[in-house]
């Protein structure tokens, strides 16, 4: 049984209707990418997925489980955990307060975060706002990881960020993947994310159109889809 496993799913802003049957499917332990050109309907299928958007139509089942339509907090306690776009940490806590704060049982703790980002442990009495952007995307991540979630999703957890940082996230997501935890990636630089992407699926215009090992996805197909 798939992890994640979302079909014909169906979203609306309003009357606006943003996603038209978007088809997405993820094994435990895999890396899987979510792309496609701006505005296609990425982030929406994120938000449909955790339970802040209400999809009208279509299942999100988490190992079999029907979550389409729980609470978002619900749906995060049954085990997903999203490192949001923009990166949201609570400004007025230190690194450490931050991680705490998130906490829940499991096999990741401070120590493994700190592990992961020495930075973190270097700042871990500095106030979240005093953080560069790049250390504040690491504690973006280093939070999703402390509630322990069975499913990590970042949405564009390396843009806007100095190339130094994109390498060390980026290794940070390979050694996750190493230690089988379960992922689903939206970024725009394929470079790095396909090599590291078990599966991906492209969306255009709130439609899969492309759903394949990352290493189907040729030249001819990214240029297809994400050229511009
Ligand atoms: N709050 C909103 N209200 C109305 N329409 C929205 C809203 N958010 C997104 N949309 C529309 O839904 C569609 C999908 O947008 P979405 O943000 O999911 O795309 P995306 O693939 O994540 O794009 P980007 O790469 O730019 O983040 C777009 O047509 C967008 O204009």
């Amino acid at each position: 049984m798939s992890l994640l496993q979302v079909s014909g799913l169906e979203t609306f802003y309003g009357a606006s209707q943003a996603l038209f049957g978007v088809e997405l499917s993820l094994e435990e332990g895999e890396v899987v990418a979510l792309m496609g050109r701006n505005g296609m309907g990425k982030t929406t299928t994120i938000g449909s997925i955790i339970g802040i958007l209400r999809p009208r139509a279509g299942s999100v089942r988490l190992s079999g489980r029907e979550v389409a339509g729980m609470s978002a907090h619900r749906i995060a306690r049954l085990g997903i955990g999203l490192v949001p776009e923009g990166r949201r940490c609570f400004p007025n806590l230190t690194v450490r307060e931050n991680l705490v704060a998130a906490a829940r049982p499991g096999v990741w703790t401070i120590e493994r975060v700190n592990e992961l980002f020495p930075r973190l442990q270097e700042r871990h009495a500095q106030y979240a706002n005093t953080l560069s952007g790049g250390e504040q995307q690491m504690l973006a991540i280093g939070r999703a990881l402390m509630t322990n979630p069975r499913l990590l999703i970042l949405d564009e957890a390396t843009e806007g960020l100095a190339p130094v940082i994109r390498q060390d996230i980026w290794a940070a997501i390979r050694r996750l993947k190493q230690e089988g935890q379960s992922i689903l990636v939206v970024d725009k630089t394929l470079a790095e994310l396909l090599p590291v992407a078990d599966s991906c699926f492209v969306l255009e215009k709130g439609k899969t159109v492309f759903s394949g090992r990352a290493a189907e996805l040729t030249a001819d197909l990214q240029d297809r889809y994400l050229g511009v």
